[in-house]
């Protein structure tokens, strides 16, 4: 049994073959198909050439941070058990001021009972003291500090060494994508580089023979080639290393010819256009005829039509992932955000987490919006935030499947359920945020 048949058979058990794929059967394809397509080969980098790559194994931290107890204000630190328990609303509390400590080096100074010693943030907590009082509170008259008993408890205003990080715990996990935060994380632990694992190389290229390239005269009945600029923003946004393969004619012997140059040049391929039955077609037999496919047709909009497959490539007993986009421009952003891009995350090695799609936001609806049961739905729509109730998504009017200027107006794309139907002005619905992955 082919790979894809084999995968077919388990991930869409029970699928009755006449009706279109539900978008969790994609899903659950998916899933199988890319958990043995999973970069391996790694290589050390700085952090500042680190973000958004994936970790390649787990980084365990070789200190604690912070390596210190410390004071997280500016103010005077005391011993806590000076605070008296119960103490009436005016009390106060003063202390003699034995010295300061500074930001970067112990205070070495000797300290008699119930003494303070004024302290800057970040700067270690003297031997024996355990809580500060920020200066905002205090009057200090010579080297007297007074501040009010029942502003702060003991322990206040310390931070504790190994309280962000201990010293031999894993700080960062391996398929973790290293966000500014993780880059930070990394460098507080004096770490100027990460193992992370090779980056994705991803292939390319438009088909169609009404296509045309950028800087070709207009002609009747052609548009240009939109798409592969889409796809290729789409996948600098990912992290991964493009391999532009340009507009192929609707040529067999052209289509076979970049197909294989793809394969041996990408981890995965992505094509747009051409995966429908349409009649001049001869993509999906060339697909067909290189690799193991399956052509399907998804019950969404828009993107319904969609060939996944393998290209074998010389040289390797991992072929080749092929993503078959639909043509029309909009279906190629919906199909890729709700698919490819999930994929190709799992392919870079992301764990399960980081592969995860981001939580859906609920919005409620400024008008009707019309849905047939029995496919998911994605509208464009523009989400706006209402001061102490839900957000609000007005749909765009036009969500034709080849109109990408109301994709440029929206900010999110509402996503109606598979058995749902219409909804009413004024219904909450979830709305799957672009937050920067478009
Ligand atoms: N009888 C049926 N016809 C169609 C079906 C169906 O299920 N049954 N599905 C429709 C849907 S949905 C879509 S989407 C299209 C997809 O067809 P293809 O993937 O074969 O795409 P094309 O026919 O080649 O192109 C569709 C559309 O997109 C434009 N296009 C294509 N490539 C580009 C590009 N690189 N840049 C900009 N625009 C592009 C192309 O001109 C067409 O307008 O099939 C429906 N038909
Ligand atoms: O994929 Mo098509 O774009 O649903 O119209």
């Amino acid at each position: 049994m082919s790979r894809i048949a084999d995968i077919a058979s388990s991930a869409l058990a029970g699928h009755d073959d006449a009706a279109d794929l539900s978008v969790e059967a994609v899903h659950a394809f998916l899933s199988q198909l890319t958990a043995t397509a999973v970069v391996t080969q790694r290589e050390s980098i700085s952090l500042f050439d680190a973000l958004g790559r994936v970790l390649a194994e787990d980084v365990v931290s070789p200190v604690s941070v912070p390596p210190h107890d410390n004071s997280a204000m500016d103010g005077y630190a005391f011993d806590g058990a000076v605070l008296p328990d119960n103490a009436p609303i005016d009390a106060s509390v003063t202390l003699r001021v034995a010295g300061t400590a500074l930001a970067g080096a112990a205070w070495r100074g000797t300290l008699g009972p119930g003494d303070a010693v004024r302290i800057m943030t970040g700067a270690m907590m003297p031997a024996g003291l355990d809580t500060v009082i920020p200066q905002e509170f205090c009057k200090v008259d010579g080297d007297r500090v007074c501040f009010p008993a029942r502003v702060l408890r003991r322990g206040d205003n310390r931070r504790f060494a190994g309280e962000d990080l201990m010293k031999g715990q894993p700080a960062l996990r391996k398929g973790e994508r290293l966000s500014p935060a993780a880059l930070g994380m990394v460098a507080s632990l004096g770490l100027p580089g990460v193992p992370v694992l090779r980056r994705l190389r991803v292939a390319c290229f438009s088909t169609g023979d009404e296509i045309l390239s950028l800087g070709e005269a207009p002609r009747e009945g052609a548009v240009y080639d939109s798409n592969r600029y889409t796809v290729f923003g789409l996948l600098a946004r990912l992290g991964c290393e493009v391999v532009d393969l340009g507009l192929v004619r609707d040529d067999p012997a052209a289509l076979a010819a970049t197909l294989q140059r793809a394969a041996r040049e990408a981890d995965a391929i992505i094509t747009s256009g051409g995966v429908s039955a349409g009649a001049a077609d001869h993509t999906r037999d060339v697909m067909q005829k290189l690799g193991d496919m399956a052509f399907w047709r998804v019950a969404m909009r828009p993107g319904r039509p969609l060939a996944v497959g393998l290209i074998p490539r010389e040289a390797s007993s991992q072929p080749a992932v092929l993503f078959g986009l639909p043509g029309n421009p909009v279906a190629v952003m919906v199909t890729f955000l709700a698919f490819v891009r999930p994929a190709l995350l799992r392919m870079m090695g992301c764990h399960e987490a980081a592969a995860a799609p981001s939580p859906l936001l609920r919005a409620r609806t400024t008008g009707p919006i019309r849905k047939k049961p029995g496919r998911t739905e994605y509208q464009r729509g523009f989400v706006k935030t209402v001061p102490g109730a839900l957000p609000e998504i007005c749909v765009a009017a036009n969500q034709g499947s080849g109109v990408l200027s109301s994709m440029l107006e929206a900010n999110g794309l509402v996503v109606l359920r598979h058995d749902q139907g219409s909804v009413g002005p004024g219904e909450e619905v979830d709305v799957m945020m672009f937050d920067g992955n478009i």
